[in-house]
């Protein structure tokens, strides 16, 4: 059966990881980045896990994992250096919380996938746990080819898309216009972009 890719908005959600090691770091930082409340559990931390906490981005419970530690939580990641201890953090959760285990996919609801970021573009590879090396590397070639130019772009076409949306074209002229702001002229040229708003009106700061 194939996997249902999804974009989660889990800004000021609860987030539990379990463990304080390299991986558990990770997987935290893609967490503090989508907006998450986290709180690590964890007798000891790795020094860039150590940091967060001293720098007031994560909460910390300074202890071994027990089942309560997952009450009123969402998303639940295990990720200590222990299959028996992940295991049992995949056993304890509810049916209705978001559960990642980094060393058996089995027991979890969710895989993280690689992630290349370019302002509101994000492109996301997974293997369904295949290689998580392949997805890295796929992801580090598609970084070559979407460059930094597309987070200046994806701001442009996120408020030319808003107007075009809002005018009083028919659709039939909103559906092309839309498709031709995505030709690679407009990422390209500034010019263009500006001449497009323009259409509208004022100008806007993403050009
Ligand atoms: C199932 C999954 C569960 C999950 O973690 O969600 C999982 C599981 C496991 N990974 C293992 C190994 C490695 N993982 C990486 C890297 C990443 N792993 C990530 C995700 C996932 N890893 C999920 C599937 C995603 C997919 O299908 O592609 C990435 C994409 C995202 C992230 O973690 O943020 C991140 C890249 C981030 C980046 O871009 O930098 C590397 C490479 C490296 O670190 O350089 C290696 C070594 C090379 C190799 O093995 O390929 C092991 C064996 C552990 C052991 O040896 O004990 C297991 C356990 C198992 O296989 O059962
Ligand atoms: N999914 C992925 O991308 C990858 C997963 N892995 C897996 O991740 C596991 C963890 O790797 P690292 O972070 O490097 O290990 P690590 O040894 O650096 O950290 C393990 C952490 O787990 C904590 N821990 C151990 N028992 C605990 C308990 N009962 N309750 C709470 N915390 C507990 C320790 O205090 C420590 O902070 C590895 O065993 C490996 O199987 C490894 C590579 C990639």
């Amino acid at each position: 059966m194939e996997s249902y890719p999804i974009m989660l908005n889990i800004k000021g959600k609860d987030a539990v990881v379990v463990g304080g090691g390299q991986i558990a770091y990770r997987k935290i930082v893609s967490l503090i980045q989508a907006g998450a409340s986290v709180t690590v559990v964890s007798p000891k931390l790795h020094a860039n896990v150590e940091k967060l906490f001293i720098d007031k981005q994560i909460s910390w419970r300074n202890k071994e994992f027990e089942p309560t530690d997952l009450e009123a939580t969402w998303i639940v990641i295990a990720a200590t250096n222990s299959r028996e201890v992940n295991a049992f953090v995949a056993s304890s959760a509810g049916n209705h919380q978001l559960v990642n285990v980094v060393d058996n996919q089995e027991l979890g609801n969710f895989q993280v996938p690689a992630k290349l970021s370019r302002g509101k573009l994000t492109i996301s590879v997974a293997t369904e746990g295949a290689s998580p090396g392949l997805s890295k590397v796929i992801c580090n070639e598609l970084g070559e080819i979407y460059d930094d130019s597309y987070e200046q772009y994806l701001s442009f076409l996120a408020v030319a898309r808003e107007k075009v949306k809002h005018s009083n074209m028919s659709k039939k002229t909103k559906t092309k216009l839309l498709k031709t702001i995505t030709n690679e002229e407009y990422r390209k040229s500034k010019d263009k972009q500006r001449a497009f708003l323009e259409l509208f009106g004022r100008n806007e700061e993403c050009v």
